[in-house]
């Protein structure tokens, strides 16, 4: 599905708190994406407005229309408008194009409190703009002077809840269909009364009124000093949620919810992406992530360059340790083939149950490949099996299968994942590399050729493709527990090694 899309039409603010650096913030948030038109440039210093640029009219006509006639602009999000020229053009292209939505803040008071829109611009906001306004958001400062300007203001002091709702009353005969009137400036007591004291501020309450019903948004009251932004950030996510499908009284809620929480979250500044994941890779790059994480890439390096594979490639290794290796692997491969078992007990999907049991036949042939190989040595399959388990054998299998029991699906595949990547790698690499004895000159050729065969490459592709699937479903917490469980799962792996080598 493609990400919906919002035409903000908004000045551009260095700073990043407001504007549309703010807004692309919120919108991209909520997995929407944001077109522009840019209508002012603004050069923020800390605490002041160095510069300012204005766009021509015809450059901000353009971009509306270029943004249109892209297609899939539903919904119109309007901030600072810079001028009676730009309203009376943002008017008429919304005459022009008619999306679904529009959402107006509009930014008639700037964050310091100084006036920033002309009368004229203001006369053509409330006799043009707010007619075609889906929801008009705005600070109770703003809705002072909007009304004042438009002749409709009756009582010029807000001090109780009934003031707020009357003045979104007010707010609404200018013609929206739906005016949420912040009530940031307004701190109530726990009873919505008018504090008396400044410990009694207790809660702030948004007015959404829709000509029928008022709703009451509130919440907590955390201090008058909130991070820089805090109006912007309502209306654009109000934007959102209405491109998302939702109503306009779930969508205020929500946007109402989602700056509660990015004021909380944040420290100091908004924080936009609270409730959003950023997993560390990129989708099917979860392996390559993994292996070159700095906690995994020694204890790989330690696994998959250990010396008793050395003394494979090379063909230097005693006899008789790589008959006891791999006797224990055989016994190690009957308890990985239970956990298989397990592991398609824990999954409902029934692609995975058959990827399991498939990779289950693959671990069978690699047994009967084990038993020929060992017969080469000597060593009955009888023998083989009445081999008493090494403690290494014992403690990384049951490992592996107290994680079948007590994790999920998935981190049961990390922990079957040193195993399987792992002499895939080695194999592969011992077959590479000029060092390596090749074919007869090496009388463990066989071994590596066993490892770099079809059946156990297309185990592993199995394997890697169940991975890269399942990871970028996790969250990043998630995903850092199950690191944990591939480093364990690849020390075991050492351990293995070292116990050949004793
Ligand atoms: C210990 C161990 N690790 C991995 C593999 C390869 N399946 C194996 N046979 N044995």
């Amino acid at each position: 599905m493609s990400q919906k899309r919002i035409l903000v039409i908004a000045d551009s603010d260095s700073s990043g708190v407001s504007g549309l650096e703010a807004d692309q913030k919120v919108i991209a948030a909520h997995g929407c994406y944001a077109v522009t038109a840019t209508t002012a440039l603004t050069a923020h210093g800390p605490g002041d407005v160095l510069e300012t640029c204005s766009p021509s009219v015809a450059f901000v006509k353009a971009a509306i229309d270029g943004c249109f006639d892209g297609g899939g602009v539903e919904v119109v999000k309007i901030g600072f408008l810079a001028s009676a020229e730009i309203v009376q053009i943002v008017v008429d292209a919304l005459r022009r194009h008619g999306p679904r939505f529009v959402v107006v803040d509009p930014v008639v008071v700037s964050m310091s409190g100084t006036r920033l829109l002309s009368d004229e611009a203001v006369h053509i906001i409330h006799t043009q703009l707010l007619p075609l306004t889906t929801v008009l958001t705005l600070s109770i400062s703003e809705a002072v002077l909007l009304l004042d300007k438009a002749g409709a203001l009756h009582q010029p002091d807000v001090r109780s809840l009934d003031d707020l709702t009357q003045l979104a009353k007010a707010l609404y005969s200018l013609g929206p269909d739906f005016v949420l009137l912040k009530g940031g400036q307004l701190p109530l007591t726990g009873n919505l009364d008018v504090p008396k004291h400044d410990s009694d501020k207790q809660v702030i309450v948004d007015v959404l009124y829709d000509g029928t019903d008022v709703s009451l948004i509130k919440t907590a009251y955390v201090g008058a000093s909130l991070p820089l932004g805090v109006e912007y950030a309502f209306a654009s996510a109000i934007a959102s949620n209405l491109v998302l499908g939702d109503a306009v009284p779930l969508a205020t809620r929500k946007a109402c919810r989602y700056v509660e929480a990015g004021i909380s979250k944040g420290k100091g500044l908004i924080d936009y992406f609270h409730s959003t994941y950023t997993l560390p890779f990129s989708p099917r790059y979860f392996i390559e992530y993994l292996l070159n994480r700095e906690d995994v890439k020694p204890v790989w390096h330690a696994h998959v360059h250990h010396d008793f594979v050395k003394r494979i490639g090379d063909g230097t290794l005693p006899v008789e340790k790589f008959k006891g290796y791999l006797a224990q692997d055989y016994l190690f491969l009957v308890q990985f083939a239970r956990a298989k078992a397990l592991s398609a007990y824990k999954t409902n999907s029934m692609e995975d149950i058959a990827a399991g049991a498939e990779e289950i036949l693959h671990i069978q042939r690699e047994m009967s490949l084990h038993l020929d190989y060992c017969a080469e040595f000597g060593l009955s399959k009888k023998e083989v099996e009445k081999q008493e388990e090494h403690q290494a054998c014992t403690a990384y299998t049951r490992y592996v299968l107290d994680i079948a029991h007590s994790e999920s699906w998935f981190a049961l595949q990390m922990a079957f994942a040193p195993c399987l990547l792992g002499y895939g790698i080695i194999a592969r690499r011992l077959w590479d590399d000029p060092e390596t004895v090749k074919e007869q000159g090496n009388r463990y050729w066989k071994w590596i050729q066993n490892y770099v065969a079809d059946d156990y490459r297309a185990a592993v592709e199995a394997g890697e493709a169940i991975l890269e699937q399942h990871a970028s479903l996790q969250s990043p917490s998630q995903i850092e527990s199950l690191v944990k469980i591939f480093i364990h799962a690849t020390k075991m792996e050492t351990g293995f090694w070292d116990m050949g080598n004793e």
